[in-house]
């Protein structure tokens, strides 16, 4: 495999992705770009419908069927995984590039066995017999902190909490120690305390086996404690990033992230969740199918979508109010 010293572990550059809805399409992403490296874990923020699930789901070739890259690139360790076919993705899905979803229920196959699940693909590309396939899906409910792991392995999904069974959806993402996990909105659906220790593990994965995340959440003090940068998108195309948090949250550039964090008194303090913004973005079938500016340097590892003053007021109309 091609590899560049220099190449980001995942890199979406300029990635379209177009929806068919009746006889029209509409450009449900629009020049998304941003990266990832391993050991760093990327924020991907912005109101809901503004495309962090779709980009999620265009790296991992999991779009809905009326969904369809249109143009761009996503690039695996430099590799772009959309080139041949999509031959390359599917090699790395599961195995380079995992993903926890934000709903176990609906990840976890039901009639299948945790253990099994946890393992199968992995077991199957390592020729791994029974008992060693045994052995790694208890190592692997140890590592996500299921204690009693050979018991638990016997189970059906449904015998488990909600807190297991997204412990048991991490276990099997990180199986094939992967170099990027993607994750979307992993914790939401679960109590507090458990948000709390999911968090943790996710920490662990990023120190202890150097995976790259990217983590989409409406929860902004996740984002303070738990990130290193971060990814603003809005209406389907990404408008600010820094790869240094601290620098982006001293001094948001784009109004519209100004807006977003001006939404959230503080960054710290207890768990809030993003609500829609006055200045929310227009359904995808009434927004201008204008093609995205490329975001624009604006120091080291930050960019910015270039805006105007009529956006400027657009977003900061909250404030006047
Ligand atoms: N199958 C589909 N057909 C048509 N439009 C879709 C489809 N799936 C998603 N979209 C649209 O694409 C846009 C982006 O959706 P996406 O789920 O990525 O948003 P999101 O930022 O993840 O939102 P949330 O935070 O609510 O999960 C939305 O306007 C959504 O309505």
């Amino acid at each position: 495999m091609e590899q560049t010293a220099t190449a980001a572990a995942l890199q979406i550059d300029g990635l379209c992705v177009s929806a068919r809805i009746g006889d029209r399409s509409y450009k449900a992403l629009d020049s998304v770009a941003l990266s990832v490296e391993r050991g760093e874990a990327r924020g991907l923020v912005g109101e809901s419908g503004s495309g962090k699930s779709l980009t999620l789901r265009a790296v991992m070739g999991l779009l809905p069927p009326n969904l369809e890259v249109t143009g761009g690139a996503i690039r695996f360790r430099g590799q772009d995984l959309l080139a041949d076919g999509g031959k390359l993705l599917h090699s790395i899905r599961g195995t380079g590039i995992s993903m926890v979803f934000q709903e176990p229920a609906v990840a976890l196959n039901p009639v299948m066995k945790v253990g099994q699940q946890i393992v199968d693909g992995v077991a199957w590309r390592r020729g791994l017999g029974r008992r060693q396939a045994k052995e790694l899906a208890a190592e692997l409910l140890t590592q996500v902190g299921i204690k009693d792991p050979e018991h638990w392995a016997n189970a059906y999904p449904h015998q488990l909490s909600g807190g297991m069974r997204q412990r048991v959806m991490i276990a099997s993402a990180i199986a094939s120690q992967p170099e990027i996990i993607l994750c979307d909105e992993p914790t939401t659906a679960l109590d507090v305390t458990i948000q709390a220790q999911i968090l943790k593990l996710f920490k662990a994965l990023k120190t202890d086996l150097g995976a790259g995340l990217l983590y989409v959440t409406h929860d902004l003090s996740v984002v303070a404690e738990f990130c290193d940068s971060l990814t603003v998108m809005y209406a389907g195309r990404t408008v600010e990033q820094s790869d240094d948090l601290a620098a982006l949250i001293a001094a948001p550039a784009h109004p519209y992230t100004r807006a977003l964090l001006a939404a959230v008194p503080r960054i710290r303090g207890p768990v809030r969740r993003l609500r829609g913004l006055a200045s929310s973005a227009p359904p995808l079938t009434e927004r201008e199918q204008t093609v995205a500016p490329p975001m624009v340097p604006i120091g080291p590892g930050r960019q910015v979508a270039p805006f105007t003053h009529e956006d400027e007021r657009f977003f900061s109309r909250d404030d006047e109010a």
